[in-house]
């Protein structure tokens, strides 16, 4: 099978260097940052490490939208929220998309595969979520967090049908990749269930400006985690989607994961100390609406918002 990835960010590189020299498919990456493609074409590559150990530079292919003229079987999109709209437009304007494609996204937040579905044949879309860290503090320069094999990453056909043959053998590709791949049925379940974990971790390691490892040193991080994911899973409920995590393994989950995690900065808090906007309008805005629509008040998740909000309007005093 032949990938295009549209982001080369943190994990666009991340999916795509682990397809190419793992699962030895063919890859190219499609980008608009320019600094990115030049630090690519300058230094010949993109250079990854692991847990800042044993950095190499890896030879990719990289393209503007513009200049692509190849066909990939399948899409795999790593964009941030706020910039999906416009890279699917400006992708779709320069005959990007042929309708026998497939495609595959594990972006955090919700409202992603509606807008892909303008684009798409629901029947081709296959949702995705991943518990995989990847820092990019330089253009071209990515960091993978945790060792070999600890990845784990989530896959659910947008029609909630059986997954068919070319779902199939993308699976397998990630297996052969190490992505840790893991079927599931629902993918509103699933999508949610890594949602109300984001809402955790990415939005306090980034009011706090801390790396996951930092995070759990404070012992009131259980309670704290409690308190969002109850939240979370009233709301939920009342909407009808069923997580396909346990509160307690949520709750679980934000200490294993960040201690096998420990360096890294989620990717909330690589936007936000880059001045850039942060997805938690994607997160826990997205829990909040939720809680609205079903008569419910959010109010944790309310007041969290404006928190992150209330962080990147003080920015520009700093
Ligand atoms: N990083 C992680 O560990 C994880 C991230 N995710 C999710 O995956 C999705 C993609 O995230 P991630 O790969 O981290 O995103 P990145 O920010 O690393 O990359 C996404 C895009 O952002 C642009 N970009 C990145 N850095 C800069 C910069 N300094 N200045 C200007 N533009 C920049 C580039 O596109 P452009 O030129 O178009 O702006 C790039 O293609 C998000 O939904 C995220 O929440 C999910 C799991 C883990
Ligand atoms: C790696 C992980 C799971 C940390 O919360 C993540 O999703 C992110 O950084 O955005």
């Amino acid at each position: 099978m032949h990938y295009g990835i549209i982001g080369a960010g943190a994990m666009g590189y991340r999916y795509g260097v682990m397809l190419q020299e793992h699962a030895g498919v063919k890859v190219d990456f499609i980008e608009t940052w320019e600094p990115n493609l030049q630090a690519v074409k300058s230094q010949g590559g993109v250079k990854v490490a692991r847990d800042h150990q044993n950095q190499r530079l890896i030879p990719i292919n990289i393209y503007r939208p513009e200049e692509y003229s190849g066909s990939p079987d399948v899409w795999i999109i790593f964009k941030k929220q706020m910039q999906l709209a416009t890279e699917l437009m400006r992708c779709q304007k320069a005959g990007l998309f042929k309708p026998h494609q497939y495609v595959f996204s594990a972006m955090n937040g919700m409202g992603h595969f509606e807008k892909i579905n303008q684009f798409f044949d629901p029947d081709k879309i296959i949702c995705g979520t991943a518990m995989i860290a990847t820092r990019m503090d330089k253009p071209a320069d990515v960091d993978f967090m945790g060792d070999l094999g600890t990845e784990v990453m989530h896959m659910a056909p947008y029609n909630n049908q059986a997954p068919n043959l070319t779902m199939q053998q993308v699976f397998q590709d990630f297996q052969l990749a190490q992505l840790g791949p893991k079927w599931a049925t629902d993918w509103q379940g699933m999508c949610m269930s890594k949602v109300v974990f984001n809402a955790v971790c990415n939005t306090l390691c980034t009011m706090f400006e801390i790396q996951m490892g930092e995070f759990i040193q404070y012992p009131g991080v259980r309670e704290m985690a409690k308190q969002l994911f109850d939240e979370a899973f009233d709301a939920c409920e009342r909407a009808g989607i069923e997580l396909i995590e346990t509160r307690q393994a949520e709750v679980d989950s934000v200490i294993t994961v960040s201690k096998a995690y420990q360096y890294h900065y989620p990717s909330m808090y690589q936007d936000f100390s880059k001045g850039r906007p942060t997805e938690v309008d994607y997160i826990n805005g997205y829990i909040a609406k939720l809680g609205r629509q079903n008569d419910y008040i959010c109010r944790t998740h309310e007041f969290v918002v404006h928190e992150v909000h209330l962080a990147e309007t003080m920015r520009q005093f700093k």
